[in-house]
């Protein structure tokens, strides 16, 4: 409400009380002593009920207005009840605020409320704020897994939301219910929504575009792009070769030039400058973590303050002017992600608008680079923390991946090891360990799910990470990094395949994740076969996980590694760089770039010819 306003209600309420004490002084009412208390109790009792029956079970859509409201009502009574608008005012505000609050926390306590069945924290089922506290530190994973560990499959974590880890209740969850109104927060009300913000059969409209942007014939045109980033990573990685290197940044610079390549036609250099010159990692984690996403009831009136938006918007104009130089720089028809974000093949009826397919081309960059560069990180943290786990993957990539290109047998070649090795990490560390919620709106009726009834008004959390190490599903050992009970001979008691949702799971689930699967295979196959790698000394390998933060998406502390061993051929390394220079792999933004091709290694020798030679012993 803007500020005339405020000062509208203001005079309407002074002169509501000259006309009241006008009439009081006239004899036309009479309210002594006695009745002035009256009126005020009756007052404050009588508004303390409304509120409650008001705010007692949900979260209002936005603050705004119900703020106004409360601060207005004392106020008011005093107005009619009378008394010194000074000294009263201040107290009938205690009064009022601490009995709607009184009333209200009793209420979310009571078997009354339609969420008592469910057992939880106490300050958890009182306020949100706690779960935003939570938050705040990064590490609500653990805080539910607590949870779960405390009270079972079933908790109450918010006044009006509950964690569920029962794999089927979570399938039907996935399955059934819309999203919850944590992604309206990443959103501004006057820019057009991206895919993770919408429901219902707008979503679906623009998961169509996306389901295209992945089949398998659109997954084949990417793979040069990530041929040409991986061999760029491993490149940049040789030149680091005899000191220390932080993993974790020449992931994220991997992962965030491979999206810029597919979603805007090559925008981003990370890679050649060794650095995020443009702070645009930083930019995407702080969009990210959105913590209000917590208590989404604020941020329409978060966003109603000037300046609080600016990140919002410009993030959204960052992306509309990635999209529009795509536009100018890339030839019409190159099939790389924008290609099908924007329709450039005209089969939607209403062709997407460029702020539309920008913004979604934001979210494929959010979307895409820390989950993929955060996983990516925790498997080499799983491989060297595990040395026989390390061996048997190198066996497997030497045996199957002998003499061929990497990256088509990366691409093509059952590599089950690596695919066990893979889905372990993702078990143990998903990269949105406490993934998106759902919810049963509040006119929708109560739900029954499991044989559970989920009230309207109910947002619904499932957390991976708690999920994925439920002993119910995972035994034994649930929390021990064990590849083998990926196997198909596997002894392990307990492996429900049901209960993995790394990608989450129904008609919201990850669009991405086939290309997702792709490029980690693709690099984590020309990294094992270019490197040994090792924790570089003096790195606190046993520490690193518990710098891992939950911002909806993980992030990680650095990951220092010592490379000391090139296992390529030398000549086969020189090859690559040769390549590399040749492919424009090096160009920096605004050259036309040239038509992508996968490279050969042609010109590679002969290890068992030349390389003693050239090594010189
Ligand atoms: C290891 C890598 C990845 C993981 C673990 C992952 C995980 C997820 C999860 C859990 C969700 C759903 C959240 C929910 O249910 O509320 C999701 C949604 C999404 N992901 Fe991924 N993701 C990964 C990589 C990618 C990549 C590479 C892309 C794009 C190229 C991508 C694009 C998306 C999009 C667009 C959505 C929203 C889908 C929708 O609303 O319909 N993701 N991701």
């Amino acid at each position: 409400m803007s500020r005339r306003s405020v000062q509208g209600l203001w005079r309407v309420l002074v002169e509501a009380r000259v006309t009241v004490t006008t009439l009081r002084r006239h004899g036309h009412v009479y309210v002594g002593d006695p009745e002035r208390k009256a009126v005020k109790c009756g007052g404050v009792g009588s508004g303390v009920m409304i509120n409650h029956w008001f705010f007692r079970k949900y979260e209002p859509l936005g603050a705004t207005f119900p703020f106004l409201i409360i601060v207005a009502q004392p106020p008011a009574v005093l107005v009619f009840g009378g008394g010194s608008l000074v000294s009263d005012l201040l107290y009938t505000y205690v009064v009022f605020l601490c009995s709607l609050g009184l009333s209200i926390v009793v209420y979310r306590l009571s078997p009354l409320h339609p969420l008592a069945q469910f057992p939880g924290p106490t300050i958890g089922k009182i306020t949100q704020l706690w779960t935003l506290w939570q938050t705040l530190q990064g590490y609500k994973y653990l805080y539910h897994k607590s949870l779960h560990d405390k009270y079972g499959p079933y908790v109450r974590i918010g006044p009006n939301e509950i964690s569920v880890i029962d794999a089927p209740a979570v399938q039907k969850i996935l399955g059934g219910l819309d999203k919850g109104r944590y992604y309206e927060s990443g959103r501004h009300k006057l820019t057009p929504p991206a895919i993770v913000c919408l429901s219902g059969e707008a979503h679906a409209d623009r998961r169509r575009v996306w389901n295209r942007a992945m089949t398998t014939a659109s997954l084949k045109e990417y793979e040069p792009l990530i041929v040409k980033r991986a061999l760029e990573l491993v490149s940049r990685l040789h030149g680091h070769q005899h000191a220390p290197i932080d993993f974790v940044a020449w992931i994220d610079f991997f992962a965030l030039d491979l999206m810029g390549d597919l979603a805007f036609g090559g925008k981003f250099e990370m890679m050649k400058d060794g650095q995020d010159s443009d702070g645009l990692g930083k930019r995407i984690r702080w969009f990210v973590k959105n913590v209000v996403g917590q208590v989404p009831w604020l941020i329409s009136t978060l966003q109603s303050i000037p300046g609080v938006d600016q990140v919002v918007r410009e993030f959204n104009s960052f992306g509309q002017n990635l999209a529009k130089k795509r536009i100018e720089n890339v030839a019409m028809g190159t099939k790389d992600l924008w290609y099908h974000l924007a329709d450039e093949a005209g089969l939607e009826n209403e062709k997407p608008s460029l702020e539309n397919s920008a913004a979604d081309g934001i979210v494929a960059l959010v979307a895409a680079s820390d989950t993929v560069a955060s996983t990516l990180c925790s498997f080499i943290w799983f491989i060297l923390s595990h040395p026989k786990c390390y061996g048997r993957l190198q066996e497997e990539l030497d045996r199957i991946i002998a003499d061929e290109d990497p990256f088509a047998a990366a691409a093509r070649q059952q590599l089950p090891y690596l695919s066990a090795c893979l889905n372990e990490t993702l078990r143990l560390h998903p990269p949105l360990p406490s993934n998106g919620t759902r919810q049963v709106y509040p006119t929708q009726p109560a739900q029954i799910i499991a044989g559970k009834s989920i009230p309207s008004g109910t947002t619904i959390s499932t957390p991976a990470y708690s999920l994925h190490r439920n002993p119910d599903y995972f035994f034994p050992s649930p929390d021990e990094f064990l590849p083998e009970r990926w196997e198909s001979d596997s002894q392990f008691t307990r492996h429900y395949v049901s209960a993995f949702l790394p990608f989450s799971s129904g008609p919201s689930n990850c669009v991405g994740q086939s290309f997702a699967k792709l490029e980690m295979r693709m690099v984590l196959c020309i990294l094992f076969k270019s490197f040994e790698l090792r924790f570089a000394e003096g790195f606190d390998a046993k520490a690193w996980p518990s710098g891992m933060q939950d911002f909806f998406v993980i992030t990680r502390g650095p990951l220092d590694l010592s490379l000391p061993e090139i296992l390529g051929t030398r000549k086969g390394i020189e090859a690559l760089a040769k390549f590399l220079q040749a492919s424009g792999a090096f160009t920096k933004s605004g050259r036309p770039r040239k038509k992508a091709e996968l490279p050969v290694f042609a010109d590679e020798p002969d290890p068992q010819m030349s390389d003693d030679e050239d090594d010189g012993g």
